[in-house]
């Protein structure tokens, strides 16, 4: 039974030209402890996926599923609400834009200790403890100092740390990062994406990462997903999609990788091609 599986999900969203359908029919499933990429292009839906699964998208969004189910249990016909009572413990999720995330008006402390409050039992002792092992957990230096810092006083990176604490405080089955790495600098994406790794490999926990860069890819994923506006493309372990892609688009993706340059010039995604109906 795999952890999470989503069967058939589609998202519309109203436009002034009536509903406009930015995911169609798309299925997802993820075993206990897999790591599974979810790659594709900006727009390409990856995102409203994942948020939908997780309820937080907004009333404006209209979400079909056949099957949600967490652990064998569907929460396709619960509410947004409902779902993430059931789920938010289990499953964490971090964003693109750690600074944004965070809120600016409190420490980075206080915004550990209220997700510790809302899901341990944990005194405000144990709490403070739990706190730092957490900082230490993400490689943060100065851990106590770093607690009482306002995220404006923390640079992207550190910020991306705290929003990985945080996600971590519940010790989630899943963690879903959207995109971590793209607002930081290139050292500290790498540093980042250790992080995770690291992480996963030492909680066991199931890692979806959503990304458009097929080297994140190539260093953290065992399974893949390719979407192209708003369609599941190819699913495939990632060692059979990097040697052997079935999709033209994959394709399109992979020769656009630095290291499959021969010239001087790196290849480029042709945007104007229309891939959805291409075959291997
Ligand atoms: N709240 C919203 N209201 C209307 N349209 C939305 C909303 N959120 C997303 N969309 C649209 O849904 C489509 C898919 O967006 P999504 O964010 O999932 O793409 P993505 O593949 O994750 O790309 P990115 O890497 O840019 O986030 C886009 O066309 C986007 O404009």
């Amino acid at each position: 039974m795999p952890l999470l599986d989503v069967q058939n999900l589609s998202v519309s969203f109203p436009t002034a030209n009536g509903q406009s359908t930015v995911l169609h029919k798309a299925s997802y499933t993820v075993d206990a402890g897999e790591v599974l990429a979810i790659v594709g292009e900006s727009g390409s839906g990856k995102s409203v996926a994942m948020l939908a699964v997780m309820g937080l998208l907004p009333p404006t969004a209209t979400v079909t599923a056949d099957r949600i189910a967490f652990e064998g249990r569907d929460i396709s016909h619960l509410s947004a609400k409902d779902r993430r009572r059931i789920i938010g413990k289990d499953i964490s999720m971090i964003f693109q834009e750690p600074i944004a995330s965070l809120n600016p008006c409190f420490t980075a402390g206080f915004q550990i200790d209220e997700v510790l409050k809302q899901h341990t039992d944990l005194d405000k002792k144990a709490r403070h403890a739990r706190a730092l092992e957490l900082l230490n957990d993400v490689g943060m230096p100065n851990p106590e100092d770093r607690l009482k810092a306002y995220p404006h006083q923390m640079s992207g990176g550190q910020c991306q740390r705290i929003m990985i604490a945080i996600a971590m405080a519940c010790s989630p089955k899943l963690l879903i990062a959207d995109e971590p790495t793209t607002a930081l600098d290139v050292t500290i994406q790498k540093q980042i994406l250790d992080l995770l790794a690291r992480l996963q490999a030492e909680t066991g926990m199931a890692l979806i990462m959503i990304t458009h860069d097929m080297g994140v890819v190539a260093e953290t994923a065992d399974r893949v997903i390719v979407q192209y506006q708003g369609r599941k493309m190819e699913e495939a372990d990632v060692l059979t999609l990097f040697e052997n892609p079935a999709h033209a688009y994959t394709r399109a993706l992979l020769s656009a990788l630095p290291e499959n340059a021969t010239g001087d010039r790196l290849p480029t995604i042709d945007y104007a091609a229309d891939y959805t109906g291409e075959q291997a």
